[in-house]
């Protein structure tokens, strides 16, 4: 779908990006991710012909862009960037239907069809006729997206979208594109700095190292389990351990029979070990510590471990129990049992890690 060749790019001399061959396959997210002045940016910009390589080409579809009208071909292709990029004195709707009145849909129809997006990537629709500088940063963002989407083009290429806003809408908006994506199935170029944002994220990964070189492409697991070099290997950090854990899945870890009791039962309950309190849906509801019956002096629980996810999550709620036992849960909710962390090193024993 779109293919580097043997693309440079230089500045006064200093190359941005060196010598960049690269499939980007359609249908996924890749990722270009590397430490700041990298090429990510001067890479994407490539694609869309906002920078022309120095030597080399890129190709989409099979065809040389720099062929192509540059203005066309930027309209073809959905944009969105950490400052969100919209026009300021003009509503959400507007901003959302600039494209399509430029492709020439009509006013009533790219209107139209900007309400239907701005419900898709979750956004009132009371907010349509409000200005950019009166929505918050997440919100911007979330326009970014619908005024890219409104073209319906094959390809989304996004320019650090993200990274403007809080951790917690950031992480929110990560999940929207991820369920927006189980339906789009647009190719997606995505460039961050934040390795956690691209293993999220990324069905294949672009690492770029200092002086634009490509160090390493694949898919996250395999540039976190096997990064090519030191380059990558300290560019993952420290975690990448324990982060690969989120590609082991969990199925078949042991789990322990759980002391529960209701908080009118809790009395009753023998005093010696941890009970874990449950609520009437049989859901956990915090932990009571040995000798400890009094339902209110029960301690908050840590994370949860729904059945059937990884072994990230698995670990985390054991750690992050006052317990040092992790609950799991099943789909509805209700306690499936313990997790002790001897159980995740076994899990991981038995997979040959
Ligand atoms: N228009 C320009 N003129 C001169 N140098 C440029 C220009 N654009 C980018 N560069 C240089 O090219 C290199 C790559 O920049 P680029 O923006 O692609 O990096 P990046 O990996 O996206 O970094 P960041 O994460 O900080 O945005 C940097 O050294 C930058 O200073």
């Amino acid at each position: 779908m779109v293919e580097f060749r043997e693309v440079t790019k230089t500045y006064a001399g200093q190359p941005a990006v060196h010598d960049l061959t690269l499939d980007i396959e359609r249908g996924a997210i890749t990722v270009f991710v590397g430490p700041s002045g990298c090429g990510k940016t001067t890479s994407l910009r490539m694609i869309n012909r906002m920078v022309e390589p120095t030597a080399g080409s890129v190709l989409v579809d099979g065809q040389d862009v720099s062929a192509q009208p540059a203005a066309a071909l930027r309209r073809s292709m959905g944009y969105v960037m950490q400052s969100s990029g919209l026009l300021p004195h003009r509503t959400v709707l507007d901003n959302v239907a600039t494209v399509p009145r430029l492709n020439g849909v009509r006013r009533m129809a790219a209107r139209k069809r900007a309400e239907e997006l701005l419900a898709v990537v979750g956004l009132a629709q009371e907010l349509g006729n409000r200005y950019p500088a009166q929505l918050s940063g997440g919100q911007q963002q979330r326009v970014g997206v619908a005024r890219a989407l409104a073209a319906d083009p094959p390809i989304l290429l996004m320019d650090e979208p993200f990274s403007a806003v809080d951790p917690v809408v950031r992480a929110e908006l990560q999940q929207e594109l991820l369920r927006l994506q189980q339906h789009l199935a647009k190719t997606i170029v995505f460039v961050t700095h934040d390795i956690d944002e691209a293993t999220i994220l990324g069905d294949k990964l672009a690492v770029f190292a200092t002086g634009g070189r490509l160090a390493q492409f694949g898919t996250p697991e395999e540039v976190l389990r096997a990064p090519v070099d030191e380059f990558v290997a300290g560019f993952v950090g420290r975690d990448r351990g324990f982060r690969s854990l989120s590609f082991n899945n969990a199925a078949g870890l042991t789990l322990l029979p759980a002391a529960t009791a209701t908080a009118d039962r809790a009395a009753e309950a023998p005093a010696e070990g941890w009970l874990l309190l449950t609520n009437d849906g049989g859901g956990p509801a915090g932990w009571l510590p040995p000798g400890q019956r009094d339902p209110a002096k029960a301690l908050i629980g840590g994370s949860l471990f729904t059945l059937g996810s990884s072994l990230r999550q698995a670990l985390d709620a054991a750690l992050s129990s006052p317990s040092g036992a992790g609950v799991a849960i099943d789909a509805d909710g209700r306690v499936a049992g313990l997790i002790e962390p001897s159980a995740v090193l076994q899990r991981l024993r038995a997979d040959g890690n």
